[in-house]
């Protein structure tokens, strides 16, 4: 009966785990629901119900629960077993999922940026039951205190509720970035409108269409002409003089500027980036924060603008010195013209790699971004390392409570490339709407891998030669045929 379980058998390459056992998916079930019974759904539409984008995700069995009987990925609080679509499993199936919980039949994990919008304990319950495997908490905002407040509400969470949500860690970097506006939550910019960036400290309140640069080469380094992108265009400005430390922009593509946003200038059409290569990865406030992140245990430390394997070794040696029986892992985020340039070793060191769209977009052409995660993706599955996609999967989200059919599509992409994790950003910090993203993603999910599970799994898989002898080529080859020959009986089964 095993058929009826669709039970979705993952990749070779798995999501590394949570560090200790408490936060293991193992303890996340409740025995009662080990007793042990799974839905027999097989219509092969019934996760596609309109019903699951726009479901009430994690308030409760009657949203996204009900309208998806494949997804059994569910907290032990809610039971998704109706009597009338249950039936009994073997003994193997029992231990397997005593030992594995219903994780395998869903292999993409759901990584979920903590803000204001999901710090509080029922905020982020109301994510872990939604479906969040990774709480990711970005140091480029808010104090270590409040990161502190949040890892211990999601400690709690596992401990007393039985989840097992892992804790990642994201430095800050050191790119150019705009300072906090002063506490305001946004600035908007207007065509036309003269706006002054300057490396001086404003007093509060912060003049009038001012902003404040973190970086104090910065008047130094553009040129009158220079375009001047914030968030990776989000809204544009071309220099117009240069006075002191302020630099005169004129806005040439309205928008919306959030606090600490990301700031590049190019020239002639190129990214100027000589200041940006020489400034460190890991930068001293970043050292602090990992500091802060080894006593705290995180799982995952991402490190921002990797441009080289140097820091991701030099990392790895420094966590294995401050803690010997530490496991966390170090996720190289790839989001610079530097990183695609050394992409294989960085990815070979590291274990796992981000595919960070949102700055990389601003470092190459847009239209090349789609390019470069496939790529990076397909490098990470052949290096048998985990890979997230991450930035702007759900981005209209924010604001509004149903995504794009674009946006389902481009979640549906990443997922069928096989990337082992998806990202939401601001979707889930500040949105509107993070329980509904986070919903959307897991539905897309779902549905994406039971159609590669039906549909797809006769295609071969693009294998890595390892073999560097004759006779390794050989045993390389008949490995290669009997996976086929597994897949092919699979298809069969199915
Ligand atoms: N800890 C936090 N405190 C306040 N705001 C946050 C926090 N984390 C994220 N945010 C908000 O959510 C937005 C999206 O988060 P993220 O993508 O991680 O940052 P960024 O936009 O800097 O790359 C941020 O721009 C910020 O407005
Ligand atoms: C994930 C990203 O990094 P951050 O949100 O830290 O800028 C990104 O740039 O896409
Ligand atoms: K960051
Ligand atoms: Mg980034």
């Amino acid at each position: 009966m095993s058929q009826s379980l669709h039970i979705f058998t993952p990749s070779n390459l798995t999501f590394p785990k949570p560090s200790s056992n408490r936060r293991f998916l193992v303890t996340t079930f409740s025995p009662k629901l080990i007793s042990i019974k799974a839905s027999t759904s097989s219509d092969p539409n019934s996760s596609t119900s309109p019903q699951v984008l726009i479901s009430n995700n994690g308030t409760g069995a009657s949203g996204i629960l009900s309208s998806t009987p494949q997804d059994y990925d569910t907290p032990p609080s809610q039971s998704i077993f109706s009597d009338s679509s249950s039936i009994e499993v073997d003994a193997v199936t029992e231990a397997e999922l005593k030992e594995n919980g219903f994780r395998s039949t869903r292999r993409t994990k759901l990584v979920c940026t903590i803000g204001p919008a999901t710090c509080e304990f029922e905020e982020l319950e109301a994510l872990a039951v939604g479906g969040m495997n990774v709480a990711r908490i970005n140091m480029c905002h808010g104090t270590r205190e409040w990161h502190k407040r949040v890892i211990e509400r999601v400690r709690r969470l596992n401990e007393e509720k039985g989840f097992a949500v892992a804790i990642m860690m994201d430095t800050e970097g050191s790119e150019i970035r705009m300072g906090d506006l002063g506490g305001a939550s946004s600035a908007k910019a207007e065509d036309g409108e003269i706006w002054t960036f300057s490396v001086r400290a404003f007093d509060s309140p912060r003049p009038e269409r001012t902003v404040n640069v973190n970086y104090d080469g910065f008047a130094e380094d553009v040129k009158a002409g220079d375009e001047l992108l914030v968030d990776g265009g989000m809204v544009r400005f071309e220099v117009i003089e240069k006075i002191g430390p302020d630099v005169k922009c004129r806005c040439t593509d309205p928008g919306l500027m959030l606090p600490r946003a990301n700031l590049t200038f190019w020239r002639d059409g190129s990214l100027v980036r000589e200041r940006n290569a020489m400034l460190p990865t890991i930068s001293s406030k970043d050292w602090l924060d990992i500091d802060f992140g080894i006593a705290e245990g995180v799982d995952f430390i991402a490190i921002s603008f990797v441009k080289s394997a140097e820091v991701i070794n030099h990392l790895k040696s420094y966590i294995a010195a401050r803690s010997r029986d530490s496991d966390i892992a170090v996720i190289a985020k790839i989001e610079s013209v530097d990183s695609l340039k050394n992409l294989e070793e960085i990815i070979q060191a590291s274990d796992g790699a981000m595919v960070a769209r949102g700055d990389l977009g601003a470092q190459i052409p847009l239209e090349q971004v789609p390019s470069a995660q496939q790529n990076i993706v397909q490098i990470c599955r052949q290096l048998n390392k985990p890979v997230i996609v991450a930035s702007q999967l759900l981005e209209s989200m924010i604001e509004y409570p149903t995504p794009t059919r674009a946006e389902v599509a481009d979640v549906s992409e990443a997922v069928r490339q096989r990337a082992d994790a998806l990202m939401l950003s601001g979707e889930s910090a500040m949105g509107q709407y993070p329980d509904k993203a986070l919903a959307v993603l897991r539905s897309v999910s779902v549905r994406i891998e039971k159609w590669w599970r039906e549909e797809k799994c006769h295609e071969a898989m693009e294998l890595p030669v390892v073999g560097s002898s004759f006779s390794d080529s050989i045993s390389e080859e008949i490995c290669s045929s009997a996976a086929k020959m597994g897949m092919h009986t699979l298809v069969l089964v199915l």
